[in-house]
């Protein structure tokens, strides 16, 4: 098992050299000294007295970015102007673009596409509103929307920092289950502004995938738009991150010989993801899961002020634990992590029954690295891309969506959902699955065509299709 680890093995350092002090060689000799490997060098602006390049380095092992920084910026002559890796370069300018589908070539398509045609068009959209599903991108577009208060497990970095994690998941939808979507960032965490915010934008949209918004407020954010709104919200963090879990921990129960009702659960990170998780769980037949946050395990012994938590307490920990994650651990069959990285120790996992499951989905950095418990562990899975058994919400947004959108379906309920979970399972065949093969790959061109299919069918027998798909 191998993590690339988050930076690039690459990195680009534009450098301005004085022409009169500095030779180049002086600047590769310091990128050297630091364990950098010089590939590429680009000439971006030449002058009589200073001259600006790039430089592509390969990072040795015992190198790293900052070494080498330090190094170039230390010999005179030398100004550092920027440094950035493969991952910086593909963010440049952002991920995303939008393209007209036809091209506006000569007058009459101006008119038609624009005034006065146009015209004809938002007419009959006015005198019947559903026409908006038909005659505008409403029909395949989803907004995704956050407020940069939860974003991944680095917490609270607002609205303009999330935008990269926003980007991306459109990117996702679209490359995976051809939806268009838009990336949404808020400058404001108050509930009701969020709201009013969401509700105010959509009638361009189809469906609203709402992103990385902490607890306890994306719950009633996520409640009160599904009252008021009749298109599909649905909170990725919690719902997505459920249905893939339940797939995932299916697969790995059966591989090391257990049930849901029988295994012990541990759940550490009581937010959005650890909820919706349990919720599954427990409709699922899960009996014995324990859950912990910062304030220990959460126990019916006790009373919070997080109304979630609260609820949580009294339908979870049958034995009544009390204490922090040595004693939640202690003899537990499964570890689901959706809390921060780095929180769980080796000792933890060794105090683990048997054969132990440990699923340590914090992102971008797990609760425990595999590589610390390869040898304990019965099934590993984080959410990262890099490791085997990728539990990430990727698996169901882009085709529970694709379904949705395809049936015209008003909410996105439990019935499709269980029918998503299900469909993400049958990808992996009974004599494929093992233990580093629980959950199908992102990249498995089955999984959205599957969940399109279950869960349209699963829209349909509940009564919110609102149409046929054709095929
Ligand atoms: N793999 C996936 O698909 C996936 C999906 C959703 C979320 N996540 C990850 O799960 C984590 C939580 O996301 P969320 O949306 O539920 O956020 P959230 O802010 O709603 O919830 C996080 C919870 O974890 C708790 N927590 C933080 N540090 C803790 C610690 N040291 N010990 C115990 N509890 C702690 C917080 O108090 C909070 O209740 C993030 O790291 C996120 O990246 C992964
Ligand atoms: O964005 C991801 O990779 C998964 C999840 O939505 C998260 O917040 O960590
Ligand atoms: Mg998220």
């Amino acid at each position: 098992m191998q993590g690339k680890g988050l930076d690039g093995k690459t990195i680009i350092l534009r450098v301005e050299l004085d022409a009169r002090s500095v030779g180049f060689g002086a600047a590769a000799a310091a990128i050297e000294a630091a364990g950098g490997d010089m590939i590429a060098i680009d000439v971006i602006q030449t002058g009589r007295d200073r001259t600006v390049r790039d430089l592509t380095v390969k990072i040795g092992d015992s190198a790293s970015t900052e070494r080498i920084s330090q190094s170039l910026s230390a010999v005179p002559g030398v100004k550092l102007v920027n440094v950035s890796d493969r991952t910086f370069l593909l963010h440049l300018g952002g991920k995303i673009t939008i393209q007209p589908k036809t091209p506006i070539q000569n007058r009459d398509d101006l008119s038609r596409v624009y005034t006065p045609e146009v015209a004809r068009v938002c007419t009959a959209i006015h005198e019947d509103p559903s026409k908006a599903f038909t005659l505008t991108i409403k029909r395949n577009t989803v907004a995704v929307v956050s407020d940069g208060s939860a974003v991944l497990g680095l917490g609270n970095i607002g609205p303009y920092a999330a935008m990269p994690v926003m980007e991306g998941k459109a990117m996702l939808f679209k490359q995976f289950a051809d939806v268009d979507a838009f990336p949404i960032c808020l400058d404001t965490q108050d509930t009701e502004a969020i709201i009013a915010a969401v509700k105010g934008i959509a009638p361009g949209f189809g469906g609203i995938n709402l992103e990385d918004i902490s607890a306890p407020r994306c719950f009633e954010i996520e409640q009160r738009l599904r009252d008021e709104l009749d298109i599909p919200v649905f909170h990725d963090d919690q719902h997505g991150t459920a249905v893939v879990l339940y797939a995932g921990l299916l697969n790995a129960l059966k591989l090391t010989g257990r049930t849901l009702a029988t295994a012990k659960i541990v759940v550490c990170g009581i937010g959005a993801a650890g909820t919706a998780c349990t919720k599954m769980l427990l409709a699922g037949g899960a009996r014995n899961i324990v859950g912990i946050d910062r304030v220990g395990i959460l126990t019916v012994d006790k009373s919070y002020a997080n109304p979630m938590w609260q609820w949580y307490a009294e339908h979870t920990n049958p034995q009544r634990l009390s204490g922090g994650l040595t004693e939640a651990i202690a003899g537990a069959d499964v570890f689901i992590g959706v809390s921060a990285g780095g929180i769980l120790t080796r000792a933890h996992v060794t105090s683990m029954a048997n054969d132990p499951i440990v699923f340590a989905m914090a992102n971008p950095e797990p609760e425990i690295r595999p590589e610390l418990i390869e040898d304990i562990v019965g099934v590993f899975a984080t959410g990262r891309s890099d490791y085997p058994n990728q539990i990430n919400n990727v698996l169901c947004f882009p085709g529970i969506f694709r379904g949705a959108l395809d049936c015209r379906a008003t909410v996105i309920n439990e019935q499709m959902k269980l029918a998503a979970a299900e469909a993400i399972a049958s990808v992996i065949g009974e004599d494929e699955l093992s233990r580093m093969y629980i959950i199908p790959s992102v990249f498995n061109s089955r999984i959205v065509e599957e969940v399109r299919r279950r869960v349209i069918e699963a829209a349909q027998s509940s009564g919110v299709a609102r149409r046929q798909p054709r095929e």
